[in-house]
């Protein structure tokens, strides 16, 4: 979109990144920058060195690569492609008193080559949204961390404002359920899995200054999670049960007809429970025939949700007895993203309605 007027407000989308081509080089370089960042493999560097190097480069970048080949389209990584997308979108339904670019945390389009398309322009504030619904120190966290790192060298650095997490907004409950109900409406289900990306419970626990994560004795229980309070509010754990709550209530689904599970472990420490891998086959040995899972820590498509979702645990469902696997889609370009992205962005630059009105009744006061 020909932007006429300079724009006032700079937008920033961030998502974590995708291989540039599904080739072992490609995916090797990706998976490279990506697991050296001390926030996603959090161990000293020596380790995640030869971890990252030895093990991973060799061993995961051919299986990886593979994955990708499957999930390839002829626009590209789905990731990217409805990244664009919304970027696009996003630039139409706010117009042009806003400028809106989308980077990636790793690999392209950079976060600094994204940034130096805002540099040395006069901004009256910059909006920094990572498209991470529920936030965790190894997305969100070290989105904030590189666009802090790069706005530092700024001569001049302009207002900035980061969403830190959208897990419980209206708009985000709201998208994901329309999306769920086309397929409830068309067939009805046993149960709903809600899916999640895992994360090492080291990371929750470094992140709980109050010693309250986790401290249940069966960490695959619900524990510390079944409520958000003062203590457990930033546990990316607990905001996806929480996520898991919202949307089950909006899709007035009956208590024990749904579950919430964490995916997409790597390596050998203890990771966030339960694990989709475990609950998935708990469901088809009960007898649930068919279930349809939702991955609400996505917010487009991509390899954890189309492969790992929609084929692989599908593949496992059925081996255990099930019948009926179905992967909601991901929010990708659907309007009531769209929407939210473009409610998250004028909730910070405009003045709340509340306020305009209170200032027109002191001016007619006035008067
Ligand atoms: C939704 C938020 C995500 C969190 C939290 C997260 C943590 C996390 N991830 C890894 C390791 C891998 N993740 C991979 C892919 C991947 N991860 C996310 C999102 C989160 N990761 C997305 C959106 C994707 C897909 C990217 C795409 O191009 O489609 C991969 C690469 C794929 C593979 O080889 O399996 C790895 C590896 C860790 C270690 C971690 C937390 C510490
Ligand atoms: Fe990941
Ligand atoms: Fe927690």
């Amino acid at each position: 979109m020909e932007l006429s007027v300079s724009p006032r407000f700079g937008v920033l989308l961030v998502n974590l990144g995708t291989p540039d081509s599904p080739r072992v080089p490609d995916v090797r370089r990706y998976l490279r920058e990506f697991l050296m960042d001390k926030r996603v493999i959090d161990i000293p560097l020596l380790s995640r060195w030869l971890l990252v190097n030895l093990i991973i480069a060799n061993f995961r970048a051919p299986k990886s690569a593979k994955v990708y080949q499957k999930v390839w389209t002829q626009e590209g990584s789905p990731l990217k492609y409805y990244g664009f997308r919304t970027q696009a979108l996003l630039q139409e339904a706010l117009g042009e008193e806003y400028f809106v670019r989308l980077a990636m945390r790793y690999q392209k389009p950079s976060i600094k080559s994204v940034l130096k398309e805002f540099e040395g322009k006069h901004w009256e504030k910059l909006i920094i949204i990572p498209l991470f619904p529920q936030y965790a120190s190894a997305t969100t966290g070290s989105v904030k961390e590189a666009v802090m790192k790069e706005l530092s060298r700024w001569q001049t650095i302009p207002a900035v404002e980061f969403v830190q997490q959208f897990y419980q907004h209206p708009l985000f409950i709201k998208a994901f359920a329309e999306l769920g109900r086309k397929h409830i409406e068309a067939h009805p289900y046993d149960h709903y899995l809600f899916t999640y990306h895992g994360l090492p419970e080291r990371q929750i626990r470094k992140a709980d200054k109050h010693n309250y994560c986790l401290t249940h004795a069966n960490t695959a229980e619900i524990g510390c999670c079944s409520s958000l309070n003062a203590k457990n509010s930033v546990c990316y754990r607990s905001q996806c049960f929480a996520t898991t709550r919202l949307l089950a209530k909006a899709l007035n689904l009956p208590e024990g007809s749904y579950s919430t599970a964490f995916q997409s472990r790597l390596g050998k420490a203890i990771w966030i429970q339960p694990y989709t891998e475990d609950v998935v086959k708990k469901l088809a040995q009960e007898g649930k025939k068919s279930v349809l899972a939702f991955s609400p820590s996505f917010v487009a498509d991509c390899l954890e949700t189309t492969i790992e979702v929609g084929e692989e645990y599908k593949e496992l469902f059925e081996e255990y007895g099930g019948e009926h696997w179905q992967l909601v889609e991901s929010l990708n370009d659907s309007p009531t993203w769209i929407e939210l992205l473009r409610q998250m962005v004028l909730e910070r630059t405009t003045k709340p309605k509340a306020l305009d009105l209170m200032l027109q009744v002191i001016a007619e006061e006035k008067e």
